[in-house]
């Protein structure tokens, strides 16, 4: 399988550095300034799971129709953040054949429709991650946390499509953690309900979990938060079994922990947010469904005033 990997920043660096670490054909499609980085220091990972320091096959999009025309691409993992989405779908679209998958595991959920419109729905698999990582100073993956997982399935709910086997066989090769689910809706809402109340609580407070809960009303903001979300999912029609509630619930609630939401990083550090994209979408949802939820709403206006105030 010839995979292209849309972007060398925290969770395509991290999967596809891992991937190419195991021998798996793997180029990565980046723009230019991170060609160089590319090319002058390699892909380096440094992991609790363990470091590596790699040379990886990489492409800038002017290179990449040479390069789809020698041989087709199979399999394009997409790594953007979404307000990049346009961008990268349009340096990806050369290496989009007629057999070529394409695996977003961006969060949230309004990416797929346009990569349907776009690519056609019978291309794209459903796709998420778990890890916390993100892009040094000096280029380096960090992968902060230990879990580091992907989750992927046919949307259509075919458990073994082709594609879909050929890539865990490779995942399994390269030793990450994966789930190729045959509700991959499912699992998409799970992830979703999950990081929504975590990216909206996180950044409300702009604390990480353990101290949001030390705090009076810190754990009952944190659970209001996730039961707005969860009554979007069950609306959607797709509530999330119980066990995932329990488990999403113990994680947003963990005394002492350190966990935040990657986005609340990018915030501190200045950068551009998926807000709209994922706490603004989660909102949308439930005001279409006409339910109540004040919480997402108040998170919303304040990262809306953060991009504001960043403008
Ligand atoms: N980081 C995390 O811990 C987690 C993130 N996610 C989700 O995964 C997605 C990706 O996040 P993350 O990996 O952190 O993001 P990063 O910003 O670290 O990496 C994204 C990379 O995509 C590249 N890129 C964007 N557009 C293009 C383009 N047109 N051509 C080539 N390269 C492009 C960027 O390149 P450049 O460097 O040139 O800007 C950047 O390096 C997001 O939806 C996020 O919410 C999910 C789980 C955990
Ligand atoms: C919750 C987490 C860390 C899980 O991967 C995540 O997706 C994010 O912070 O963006």
């Amino acid at each position: 399988m010839r995979i292209l990997v849309l972007g060398a920043g925290g969770t395509g660096g991290y999967f596809g550095g891992r991937l190419a670490q195991a021998g798996v054909d793997v180029t990565f499609l980046v723009r230019p300034a991170r060609a160089a980085q590319l090319a002058q220091g390699g892909l380096r990972i440094r992991s609790p799971l363990g470091d590596a320091d790699l040379e990886v096959a990489h492409a800038t999009a002017d290179g990449l129709p040479a390069l789809a025309a020698q041989a087709p691409f199979d399999l394009v993992l997409l790594s953007c953040k979404t307000y990049d989405l346009d961008s990268a779908m349009d340096a990806i679209a050369p290496a989009v054949g007629p057999g070529t998958a394409v695996l977003p595991i961006l969060n949230g959920l309004r990416h797929f429709a346009a990569l349907d419109a776009r690519f056609g729905a019978d291309r794209v698999v459903g796709g998420l991650c778990f890890i916390s990582a993100a892009k040094g100073g000096d280029g380096e993956i960090l992968h902060l946390g230990h879990p580091a997982s992907i989750t992927f399935g046919e949307r259509a709910g075919d458990v073994d499509s082709a594609r879909t086997r050929a890539f865990a066989a490779l995942c399994a090769q390269a030793g990450i953690d994966h789930l190729c689910s045959p509700r991959i809706a499912r699992e998409l809402w799970s992830k979703y309900s999950f990081l929504a109340a975590l990216a909206a609580g996180t950044c409300l407070v702009r604390a990480s979990v353990g101290c949001i809960v030390a705090a009076e009303g810190g754990r009952e903001l944190m659970d209001a938060l996730h039961r707005e979300c969860l009554a979007v999912a069950t609306a959607e029609g797709e509530p999330v079994p119980e066990a995932a509630v329990e488990k999403a619930r113990a994680t947003l609630t963990q005394p002492g922990s350190p966990l935040q939401a990657s986005m609340l990083r990018d915030l501190q550090a200045g950068h551009a947010i998926e807000g709209e994209h994922i706490v603004g979408d989660m909102l949308y949802r439930a005001r279409a469904h006409g339910i109540d939820a004040p919480l997402l709403a108040a998170a919303w206006v304040h990262l809306q005033a953060y991009e504001a105030g960043r403008a």
